[in-house]
């Protein structure tokens, strides 16, 4: 009997895949760069099951012309970039990876927030450009962390782990959701405001809701106007949740103090963009849950859905639908 296949879009180690051979023949996209569209299609025609990660963008386009596939698993929590819909109406399944990298990325969020309230590339560049001149007053003054309030949007599994980190700050906790999470409130003393409550009382917002129609530019410019002048914007969740240029004109007018941003609206941004000319601003480049104990939980994670999938049993970690 012919083994099934298995496009997976980028280069992965080893260990992981002998796992897949033993019961799938693969097909490896070798580079760590998206998957050009027509390739992806071209390659995702051949295959039972797609491995992929945040860059693809599986659409109904790639899922329309792959009739023999079964599962789709990404290596990763966000599953916005893949038409949950076209997968539905073909019968193929989608799956995710939450929980693993809940801490890795709380970790990184607040390194972030940490990053942009005291400036930390900025001064370190001062040194790397060799003009440290001395101790002096008030250089590279930043924002306090501890005993400010912060703001969570999207109080969910990272939210909340990033609430608990800011309790060690002993922040006071402000948090939006949809919907009111009671248990979050005991667990971590954090506070349900409307989003405008938060916007304009707290020192420091993180955003870590999904990528959705309804978060699309969820913090715009009338967002911005209404934060604090000394207000620290962190975003680890996607980049279609803040209108870049809105964001850009208020880092750039003072209307906010810094930023700190692992996702943007196009992935990768280049060395040109705008907010890089920023000194008030701390990129990087989308590695939230890049901890090598994470990413080998993630990539071990999605390989088992892709088995799973091929093999017709439930999910450990089934998308939720629309
Ligand atoms: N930078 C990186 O490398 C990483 C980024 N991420 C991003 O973080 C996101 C969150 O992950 P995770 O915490 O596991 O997900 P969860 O689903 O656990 O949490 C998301 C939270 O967002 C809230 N939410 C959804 N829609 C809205 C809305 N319109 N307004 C306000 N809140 C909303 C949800 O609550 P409710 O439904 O009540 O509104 C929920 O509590 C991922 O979707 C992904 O985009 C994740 C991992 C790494
Ligand atoms: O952005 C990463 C994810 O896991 O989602």
């Amino acid at each position: 009997m012919t083994k099934p296949h298995v496009f997976i879009t980028r280069p992965m180690p080893h260990w992981l895949t002998e796992k897949l051979e033993q019961e799938a023949t693969l097909d490896v996209w070798n580079k760590n760069e998206a998957v050009p569209e027509e390739e992806l299609v071209r390659r995702t025609a051949e295959a039972d099951g797609l491995f992929c990660t945040v860059s693809e963008p599986v659409t109904r386009n790639v899922i329309e012309q792959a009739p023999r596939l079964k599962i789709i698993a990404t290596m990763a929590v966000g599953y916005n970039n893949i038409d949950l819909e076209a997968a539905e109406e073909k019968g193929v399944k989608v799956a995710h990876t939450p929980g693993v990298l809940t801490e890795t990325t709380a970790d990184l969020t607040f390194a972030l927030l940490m990053a942009a309230a005291r400036r930390l590339p900025e001064a370190m560049d001062t040194i790397r450009k060799n003009e440290w001149g001395s101790w002096a007053p008030f250089a590279f003054t930043g924002q306090d962390i501890y005993g400010a309030t912060l703001g969570i949007i999207g109080m969910g599994r990272i939210g909340e782990a990033v609430a608990k980190r800011a309790g060690g700050f002993d922040m006071n906790i402000l948090y939006h959701n949809r919907s009111r999470k009671r248990e979050a409130e005991e667990r971590t003393g954090a506070v349900y405001a409307e989003l405008d409550e938060l916007l304009e009382q707290a020192d420091f917002i993180c955003v870590l809701a999904p990528a959705t129609p309804e978060t699309e530019k969820l913090i715009n410019a009338e967002a911005f106007r209404k934060m604090k002048k000394t207000a620290v914007f962190i975003n680890t969740s996607r980049g279609t949740t803040v209108d870049e240029k809105a964001l850009v004109n208020a880092l750039r007018e003072g209307e906010i103090f810094s930023a700190g941003l692992d996702v943007f609206e196009n992935e990768p941004i280049g060395a040109d963009h705008p907010l890089l000319s920023l000194s008030n601003v701390v990129a990087l480049p989308h590695i939230g849950s890049a901890s090598e104990k994470t990413r080998r939980q993630m990539a071990d994670m999605t390989a088992d859905h892709i088995l799973q999938g091929l093999h017709g049993l439930s999910l450990t970690h089934e998308a939720p639908g629309k």
